[in-house]
């Protein structure tokens, strides 16, 4: 009786305050909203029910379930529009309240999950100095780069013809010892590197099950869970044990001296600046440790996996990139130099991008303040979510999208299509505006030489089992989306 009376009392209260003001964007009823916040905290499927909405209501959506408002915007313009307009761009690009930030990212001190303010936008000036540096070819860097990918070929040409290879986890400690790199300036030697690589994969396994729809919900809304015995506990407990061995990895008195001194690296600059600004505590270092983490190895492992993982699927568009590559580079090592000439490799890579949607619904959004946005009003405090996914294969501005067909990003000259071109405009799998990903140009730096150099020395062949699905619909979402397996045979080629 009481749920009924509470039920009928709410739906009576959102109806009046939505009397007479300008309509909200369409969306499911509340009854079915109720359905579809149950499916989704059943099967963490928020991108496959958001694509079937999106479908159905069009450019922007609403689900309300209990005051909880979930925007998904739908196309790329909309998108652009509500993040970088100077009408709303104040307003959309905080994060929601979550447990995450709270109760694991100190509050959010790091970048991701922080609030857009002052202490944000200087934090991300700082890293992205240093991110900017990295990803534009910097001499020194991109050498490191190499000196690892080097290490990967000589893993590979190890394996026996006809022996079937798991690149999934070669890539994977190829990343981490990159990430590593990346944060401090310096190798990991091969002693380290197996207690280093064990860190990071135990701590991204926990990590991922804390973002799960369903935990997420449970713990952003009920945060008292953590204290009660039962699962939410132990996994909170698991998360911060290993949170802990992550940042004590780098963190020891001896080493912050040595990172300090080296300067250069993306610790050495934040330790530098924090001895300068008490706006950077011990915290602010932990966060970006977590999130170079969390967001440099599985968006790029995931990235190159699927990549490789279409090579199989594809080998007539393996082939065209290898001829490309044979052609322009004459058998030289790839540099980032040579990015401006080889044109269908760049578009298979940005077409890889599109396909897959490593980051379905980008990360959330909190509208601060209700706005209004082409006769619609977008409540205030609601979690707005790019939707990345249907965007980049939506019917209406691709032809066939659920062909992965690198030819749509050339011209007629058979040259890449320019940054600008309305069909590069229309995909974002870096998101847009302020909050950005900051490891844009890193990551892409990277993925070209990986890309470049693997496929220059190798030929990848399914080994006769089946292949993974190549319809990234079918791969497990976590924090980033992840081919399931990729067992193949790798060829040396002459
Ligand atoms: C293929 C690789 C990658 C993809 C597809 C990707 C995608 C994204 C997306 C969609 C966002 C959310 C943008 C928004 O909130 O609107 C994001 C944010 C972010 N990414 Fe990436 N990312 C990649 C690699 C990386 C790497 C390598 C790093 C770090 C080294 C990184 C660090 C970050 C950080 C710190 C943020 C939060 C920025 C903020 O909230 O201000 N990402 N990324």
């Amino acid at each position: 009786m009481i749920f009924v009376i509470s039920i009928t009392l709410y739906i009576f209260t959102t109806w009046r305050k939505n009397y007479q003001k300008v309509p909200l964007p369409p969306g499911p009823s509340l009854l079915e909203s109720f359905k579809i916040m149950w499916g989704m905290i059943k099967k963490n499927d928020i991108h496959i029910v958001g694509e079937k909405l999106a479908s159905r209501f069009g450019e922007i959506l609403i689900i309300r379930f209990f005051g909880l408002n979930i925007v998904l915007v739908n196309s790329a313009r909309l998108v652009r529009k509500l993040l970088t307009n100077t009408k709303y761009r104040d307003i959309t690009n905080d994060r929601p309240p979550s447990f995450l930030r709270e109760h694991v990212l100190y509050g959010g001190k790091d970048i991701a999950f922080s609030d857009y303010n002052e202490y944000q936008t200087n934090l991300r000036k700082l890293l992205h100095g240093v991110v900017q540096l990295y990803g534009e070819g910097v001499q020194d860097f991109e050498d490191m780069v190499n000196t690892e990918i080097g290490n990967l070929k000589n893993k590979l040409m190890m394996v026996k013809p006809g022996q079937s290879i798991d690149m999934d986890g070669a890539l994977k400690i190829s990343i981490t010892r990159i990430l590593h790199l990346f944060l401090t300036n310096e190798g990991l030697n091969e002693e380290i590197q197996a207690e280093f690589c064990s860190i990071v994969e135990n701590y991204d396994k926990q990590f991922n099950n804390i973002l799960r729809f369903d935990t997420n919900l449970a713990l952003t809304l009920l945060p008292w869970l953590r204290h009660l015995p039962g699962s939410y506990r132990e996994l909170v407990r698991k998360l911060m044990k290993h949170q802990n061995k992550l940042t004590g990895f780098f963190l020891n008195p001896s080493k912050i001296q040595k990172w300090r001194q080296k300067g250069k690296s993306l610790l050495g600059t934040l330790l530098a600046e924090q001895e300068a600004n008490d706006q950077f505590t011990d915290e602010s270092v932990k966060g970006v440790i977590i999130d170079t983490i969390v967001a440099g190895f599985l968006t790029t492992s995931g990235f190159l996996g699927g990549f490789l993982l279409l090579m199989l699927h594809y080998p007539d568009i393996q082939r065209r990139i290898q001829e490309e590559l044979d052609e322009v580079l004459e058998g030289r090592q790839p540099s980032l130099g040579d990015r401006a000439s080889l044109h269908y490799t760049n578009a298979a890579i940005l077409e890889c991008l599109r396909y897959i949607r490593h980051v379905p619904v980008s990360l959330p959004h909190f509208v601060k303040e209700e706005i209004e946005i082409e006769g619609y009003r977008i409540p205030a405090k609601s979690t707005m979510l790019p939707n990345l996914w249907y965007i980049a294969k939506d019917e209406n501005q691709w032809d066939h999208p659920d062909v992965f067909n690198p030819d749509r990003f050339l011209d007629e000259d058979r040259k890449f299509v320019p940054v600008t071109h309305q069909l590069r405009q229309q995909v974002l799998p870096f998101g847009v505006g302020r909050r950005v990903c900051i490891g844009e140009s890193f990551a892409k730096s990277r993925i070209f030489l990986y890309v470049t150099s693997l496929l220059q020395k190798f030929s990848f062949r399914p080994n006769g089992d089946p292949l993974a699905p190549e319809d990234s619909k079918y791969w497990k979402l976590n924090a980033a989306i992840h081919p399931p397996f990729l067992k193949c045979f790798i060829e040396q080629r002459k």
